[in-house]
């Protein structure tokens, strides 16, 4: 599919997601997350162009959602749905997920709903997809203590190409291979003529570099590693705890990832770490271990009585020696234990191997002093030393664990997709066991609902009373006030908008009608003035063309205007979509006149009040067939009328209901 064919994704658009490195595979697997990572593309905006890839795929011109109140609910169904993920990304991706004529995307999702009810809604798998997070890029690598070089122009073209974090070098011979030594730590030669050839320095010849990477170049899989470190361990617990099968061996990856550091450094290498620790803290053993001498030789010097006699001090005096040469005659024994102390110190305290402390040795002569000193040249020899060991086995530790890593890099951004998948799958099975939904049928002209319960409605949803209604064709439904009428009328739109999702819906068994569109229109706030009025009739006339693709729910639309007129237009509406195979609800206070106003039998059915407890209705929530409701006032007037209390006034006035009821 090109690019510019998804709904809603115009040429500049299309140049963002070319920017990705398989744009048409993010959209077929409705990748949201690899979308999004497109530049410029927020991921709201990214699950708008899945949806849009979703629509081109499936031939869907959209549209479904035809009203603001049926968009209401969707929005409030989709964040139901969205609260019950634990990902982000979860979260956008179910956004992907919406209302459609379409039988094959409905199929589509249906598939992945009964997929989504096997899973286990372990709350530990929750736990750890709260770590996991889309697969990031790991920012621009640079090296550039090591090249490569060539000879040949074109492999100069395709080394750049392949290896941007590195330099590549240019040179006309083994001379210039040498030269380059000199400026890097290492060079590799990528052609096959230098083979061979005696170079100075750290020269390697490998002109197959192109095809293991990892080994020129193991900070860029490191790099990817230790950025996403965080998710793939994550994402690795949830594939144990949840039992799915993953795509690469977790031991293995977790392994590997127990030898990173953050930084993308080896971690846990404990070698690598002495001589990390041993070149970090050179300096400060050497200063302890020269205090340790001073303090030693002072404390001996300090305890000895040393006698000389005249004549050789007049010697000594006369050649002009110094103390030094006092002490060497005299505290020979104190100085070498003191040096052999400080010596000591500086191998302990970094433990060093035997060839290094053999250098270390060095750092303190035989030759008695006081006070005691280091050899500045001896310990820069140390050093030097010790930091040649540690980087030579730092770049063997890196290359080994790019090495194991590199293996894992395509299993590894496989993983955290499906772990953020799962969590999909997951916020989908818990909103079908919250709500007790059941897959619903979707055909024929009207609807069957039974054991329906609105998640929409203000009580918990313990609290909602099931409601059975069954309409055929179009339907009038009447009842007390607050009887329930508009959470039926959310009821059918949330049951009709789900099955058209693909998804199970919060009733014991359910089928509405295989729709196009849903029309559902909330109560209006008042009167409107006659533009409105115009133009809402324009709707209704619109409305009734191809009705019998439509389902049109409609909360008591009556109050557009003065109560007369509204009957004649409400059922002059009714009729012609009840001649049109429209399946619909019309909730209205005045279904009596109505029906009396329109010339076919139109159905009326009334959620009815039992009675009045505490002054409370107690209401019948399931839709009684063919039952012209009473009116809160009537049954305020029948219970006066029941009372001793003007009790003929009363009943007076409730003769004038006569005809309304049944
Ligand atoms: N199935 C149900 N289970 C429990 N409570 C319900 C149910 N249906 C409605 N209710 C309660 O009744 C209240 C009123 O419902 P609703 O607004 O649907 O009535 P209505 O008949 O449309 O009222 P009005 O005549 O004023 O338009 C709801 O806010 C809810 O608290």
């Amino acid at each position: 599919m090109d690019l510019e064919d998804v709904p809603g994704v115009g040429a500049k658009t299309a140049e963002r997601l070319r920017e990705l490195d398989d744009p048409a595979g993010a959209l077929e697997r409705e990748d949201v997350a690899a979308v999004a990572s497109a530049p410029g593309i927020s991921t709201g905006r990214a699950a708008r162009i899945v949806r849009g890839a979703i629509r081109a795929r499936h031939d869907d011109p959209g549209g479904f959602l035809a009203t603001d109140r049926a968009r209401e609910v969707y929005d409030a169904v989709l964040g139901l749905l969205q609260e019950r993920a634990t990902t982000t990304y979860a979260e956008h991706r179910l956004a992907t997920l919406y209302p459609t004529a379409s039988a094959s995307r409905i199929e589509e999702v249906a598939a992945f709903a009964e997929r989504a009810h096997e899973r286990s809604l372990d709350p530990s798998v929750a736990e750890a997809l709260a770590d996991v997070e889309p697969i990031e890029r790991p920012d621009d690598v640079t090296v550039r203590d090591r090249c490569l070089a060539t000879a040949d122009a074109e492999t100069y073209q395709a080394a750049t190409a392949a290896f941007p974090e590195l330099p590549v070098e240019i040179v006309d011979d083994a001379r210039g291979l040498a030269d380059l030594a000199r400026g890097y730590s290492s060079v590799v030669a990528l052609d096959e003529a230098f083979a061979g050839v005696a170079i100075e320095g750290d020269v390697t010849v490998d002109p197959s570099a192109f095809d293991h990477p990892a080994e020129h170049i193991p900070e860029r899989a490191l790099a990817f590693f230790a950025t996403n470190r965080a998710s793939l361990r994550a994402a690795a617990a949830v594939h144990r705890r949840a039992g799915v099968d993953a795509p690469l061996d977790l031991d293995e990856l977790e392994d590997a990832l127990d030898d990173l550091a953050a930084d993308g450094s080896v971690a846990g290498d404990e070698e690598l770490e002495r001589l990390n620790v041993a070149v970090d803290d050179l300096d400060a053993a050497v200063s302890t271990a020269e205090s340790v001498a001073n303090d030693r030789l002072r404390a001996a010097i300090e305890e000895r009585d040393v006698t000389i006699e005249g004549a050789d001090l007049l010697s000594l005096v006369e050649r002009g020696a110094g103390v030094d040469s006092l002490l060497s005659r005299e505290l020979a024994d104190e100085y070498a234990a003191a040096v052999a102390a400080a010596r000591e110190h500086v191998r302990d305290a970094l433990a060093l191997r035997n060839d290094e402390a053999e250098r270390a040795v060095r750092i303190f002569g035989d030759e008695p002093t006081y006070p005691v000193e280091r050899r500045d040249e001896a310990v820069s020899r140390l050093r030097e030393a010790l930091v040649a060991e540690r980087d030579r086995r730092a770049a063997k530790r890196k290359r080994d664990l790019a090495g194991r890593l590199a293996d894992l890099r395509a299993g590894a951004s496989v993983l955290v997709r499906d772990a953020l998948e799962l969590d999909v799958e997951l916020a989908v099975a818990r909103f079908c066991a919250d709500f007790d939904c059941t897959p619903a049928e979707r055909g024929g002209v009207g609807f069957e609902i039974e054991g329906g319960r609105s998640p929409l409605l203000d009580v918990p949803f313990d609290d909602v009373e099931p409601v059975d209604y069954a309409v055929d064709g179009v339907a009038l439904l009447s009842g007390v006030n607050s009887g329930g009428k508009t959470s039926t009328l959310d009821l059918v739109a949330v049951v009709v908008v789900l099955a058209h999702m693909g998804l199970p819906v919060p009733a014991e068994s359910a089928r509405v009608p295989a729709v196009e569109e849903l029309h559902y229109h909330a109560k209006s706030q008042g009167t409107l003035d006659a533009g409105a009025f115009e133009s809402t009739l324009r709707d209704f006339a619109a409305l009734t063309r191809g009705a019998d693709a439509k389902c049109v729910l409609v909360d008591e639309l009556e109050s557009i205007t003065e109560p007369g007129a509204s009957a004649k237009i409400v059922a002059g509406i009714l009729e012609a979509l009840h001649g049109a195979g429209a399946t619909g609800v019309f909730v209205s206070h005045l279904a009596g006149e109505i029906r009396d106003a329109a010339e076919y039998e139109v159905d009326v059915d009334g959620i009815r009040a039992v009675g009045l407890k505490d002054g409370e209705l107690v209401v019948e929530r399931s839709p009684v067939k063919d039952l012209l409701a009473r009116s809160t006032p009537e049954l305020i007037v029948e219970k006066l009328a029941g009372e001793a209390d003007d009790a003929a006034f009363y009943e007076d006035l409730l003769a004038k209901f006569d005809g309304d009821g049944p």
